[in-house]
């Protein structure tokens, strides 16, 4: 892949392709971690007097403008961390966009509104996105691909731009690739893939080929549920990937015959709502009320979970383990963190959430061996598969 340093970036508008999809509680960014890891490529292409126009997506609008995905608050955020004013474009390819970019000066930055206010930008007809990709390619003389966290996505910014004008592939990609790599090429056994979150129909895709190459599959967060359900188990109001069952069904058999270890809750919280002050109580896994959805995985779980990462060397975890944002459901996600911590082995953490988890649970981020800013990413990577944005930059 082209690095930043194969481009000649001086005086030029350049679209940089960033991950800045951040919690949000309201208006207020509840975890920056994205923001900061798009900084030094940003910086970089300043300090050699570009005029930077980054683009990203935030949350899923599913192609219409909706504020409560608006960027402007990342913006600010962004301008706070770059140390300089950051100019808000109020659409993605209209006129704000195009006035804000022909009003930048080199080494000026501007940030489009979320682009998946648009639907050219994930739809799957591969004109609508290419025109759309033409629009946005038409703002910018380079491109910097940097978002690692989408480049599993066969999206405009991320597949279709960088077809259209030079481009290089930023620090931030570069970073992750090489770390991740590490998990593919002679990984040290046992390895253990730890799931959780609640992107369950995304994730629950990657386990396929997962099975195929680790030793120890723990299974936790929303993603446990259908598993439970497969299983034959009550699981309430829990998540619950319904037109899935069959599949994960699949997936227990495939692993028993493969002599994988498929870990799965014996024991969580079970709360009446899903709120932070939720009544609640400990259940064993195959009992869950039907009035009742599981929130975190319970203390047996957390040693459970704890035990099969002890002698681990190799681990890899995505997606929290309990609505962590909850205080009283964060638990199960601190143990398995905590677990990791204590462990020698190559750990890494991936994903948006539970890099955030990480941070809000106030643990030391130095006790992993790398936080990746990608989750679904990570995982798509970690399979073996060519990824949209990667193949986009190696072209
Ligand atoms: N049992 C659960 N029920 C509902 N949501 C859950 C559960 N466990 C975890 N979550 C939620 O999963 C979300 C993160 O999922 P995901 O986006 O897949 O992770 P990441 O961003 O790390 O890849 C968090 O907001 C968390 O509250
Ligand atoms: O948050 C993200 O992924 P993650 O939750 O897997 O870490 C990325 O920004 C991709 O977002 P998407 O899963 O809505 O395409």
């Amino acid at each position: 892949m082209r690095t930043l340093d194969d481009l000649d970036v001086k005086g030029r508008r350049v679209l940089v392709r960033t991950d800045l999809n951040v919690p949000l509680d309201g208006e207020t960014i509840t975890d920056d971690g994205r923001i900061r890891a798009s900084v030094p490529t940003i910086r970089t292409l300043v300090g050699r007097g570009a005029k930077v126009v980054v683009c990203a997506h935030l949350g899923r609008p599913k192609g219409k403008a909706d504020p409560k995905y608006s960027l402007k608050p990342v913006a600010e955020r962004l301008g706070e961390l770059l140390g300089q004013d950051v100019a808000f474009a109020a659409d993605v390819v209209g006129d704000s966009a195009r006035e804000t970019v022909a009003s930048l000066q080199d080494g000026e930055v501007a940030l489009l509104e979320n682009l998946r206010y648009e639907p050219g930008e994930e739809s799957k007809d591969d004109a609508a996105r290419g025109a759309f990709a033409a629009k946005l390619a038409g703002l910018a003389e380079l491109y910097v691909g940097d978002g690692f966290g989408a480049v599993h996505r066969k999206h405009a910014s991320v597949y279709d731009v960088p077809k259209l004008l030079p481009h290089a592939a930023g620090g931030l990609i570069v970073a992750e690739v090489e770390v991740l790599r590490k998990l593919t090429e002679d990984t040290e056994r046992p390895y253990v893939v730890v799931l959780g979150g609640a992107k369950v129909s995304d994730k629950l895709g990657v386990i396929e080929s997962l099975l195929t190459k680790v030793d120890r599959l723990l299974i936790g967060g929303g993603m446990a549920y259908t598993f439970l359900k497969a299983q034959g188990y009550e699981v309430g109001g829990s998540l619950l990937q319904e037109d899935q069952l069959d599949q994960v069904r699949g997936f227990l058999s495939e692993a028993i015959e493969r002599g994988v270890e498929l870990v799965l809750p014996v024991d969580v919280l079970a709360a009446v709502t899903f709120a932070a002050d939720a009544d609640h109580d400990v259940v064993e896994a195959t009992a869950i009320p039907a009035d009742r959805e599981g929130l975190d995985i319970g203390p047996k779980t957390r040693e459970l979970f704890a035990s099969k990462l002890a002698d681990a060397k190799t681990v890899f975890w995505n997606g929290p383990m309990g609505v962590f944002e909850f205080e009283a459901f964060s638990g199960g996600t601190r143990a398995v963190a905590e677990a990791l911590i204590a462990s020698d082995a190559f750990t890494v953490v991936g994903g948006g959430d539970s890099a955030a988890a990480v941070r809000k649970l106030e643990l030391p981020e130095d006790g992993f061996s790398h936080i990746s800013t990608g989750g679904g990413a990570s995982l798509e990577y970690l399979e073996g598969k060519s990824l949209p944005g990667l193949a986009a930059l190696e072209d």
